[in-house]
């Protein structure tokens, strides 16, 4: 059960008078998400998400919110943050930040096949290139700055071979992260947690992506290999499925045409992506915050894939 607010029809009857959306008729927790207590909302004017934001705060949410709806103006499908008689995004709930944003069609595909993996290709492609002229900016909070600080934390947990893994990978990723080539990567807002769970699909037809509570400024790479690293593998054995990482990867390129910068950094950036998701599993099982109720996700599926991608070199990007 995901709703760690408790709201009633009751205590929306003030508060949605706020917004351009008639009365709330009707408000039904969903039980996914770790993050957030997130209701389906339907009022006067059609169906929404209220979400009320348990662990982030007003000064982090107006980047996020505020980019749902620089990338919804520009046709990408993703929920259209709903502002109050104000104009304001993010607004109190019971003491909490929260938001009113468009509710999106369809079911994420936890079984892609290739056509699926070359629509998230295309939309992450089109959304990175969406976002260029977007103006606020943050970085991507879980980027090296995070890991290094991190890293300490968990250490005492891990086993002497895993505590290896996780030194020797960040000082490689931080010797990376100083030269040329990753200099030369472009970079841009990026949603940083394009998992599956987090598309929605209607048939094969994408439909739309949310979750953007993880958004940030990045390297693009990075985000295709987040990608990457959820929708093209076995996930039983965390190793590449060559048909679905073709199909994302040509989707993308044709889109945004990778660059030889791009080419050199591919194999080290599905390291990076499997090290950023290793370790916040890591940290959300040994140091979970009070907000948090749920099961944290398991850990070792991403130390597979790091292994994996240390050990087996992926298929080089499309030229
Ligand atoms: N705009 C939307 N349209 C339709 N469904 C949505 C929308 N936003 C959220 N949902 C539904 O709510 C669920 C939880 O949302 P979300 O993933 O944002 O929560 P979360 O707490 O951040 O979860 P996590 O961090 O585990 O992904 C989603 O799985 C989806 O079913
Ligand atoms: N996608 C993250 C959860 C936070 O959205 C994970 O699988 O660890």
């Amino acid at each position: 059960m995901a709703v760690f607010t408790a709201v009633t029809l009751d205590d929306l009857n003030q508060w949605i008078k706020q917004f351009p959306l008639g009365q709330a008729l009707a408000l039904k927790g969903i039980a996914s998400g770790i993050e957030n207590s997130n209701f389906f909302l339907t009022t006067e004017r059609g169906e929404y998400v209220l979400t009320i934001f348990e662990n982030l705060d007003f000064d982090q949410l107006p980047f996020y919110l505020q980019l749902m709806r620089h990338l919804a103006r520009r046709g990408i499908p993703v929920p259209d943050p709903v502002p109050n008689e104000h104009g304001e995004l993010v607004v109190p709930l019971h003491g909490k930040p929260a938001a009113v944003v468009t509710k999106l069609e369809g079911a994420s595909q936890m079984d892609p096949q290739p056509v699926h993996c070359a629509e998230a290709g295309t939309m992450l492609a089109r959304m990175h290139l969406a976002a260029r002229d977007f103006p606020l900016q943050q970085p991507n909070l879980r980027g090296l700055d995070w890991w290094l600080e991190t890293a300490p934390k968990v250490m005492p947990f891990l086993s002497p071979e895993n505590a290896q893994l996780l030194s020797s990978e960040i000082a490689f990723q931080q010797a990376f992260a100083g030269t040329d080539t990753y200099r030369q990567l472009a970079h841009g807002p990026v949603h940083a947690d394009l998992f599956r769970n987090n598309v929605m699909f209607v048939g094969d037809k994408l439909t739309g992506c949310f979750d953007f509570y993880f958004a940030g400024c990045d390297t693009w790479l990075f985000d295709v290999a987040v990608t990457v690293n959820d929708w093209c593998i076995d996930q039983q054995s965390g190793k590449l499925d060559p048909a679905r990482l073709s199909a994302l990867l040509d989707a993308y390129h044709a889109v945004r045409p990778f660059t030889d910068a791009d080419r050199a950094a591919w194999q080290t950036m599905l390291r990076a992506a499997a090290l950023r998701f290793w370790l916040s599993r890591l940290y959300d099982l040994h140091l979970p915050r009070e907000a948090e109720l749920l099961t944290p996700h398991d850990p070792t599926h991403f130390e597979r894939i790091l292994r994996d991608r240390v050990e087996h070199a992926s298929q080089e990007l499309p030229a």
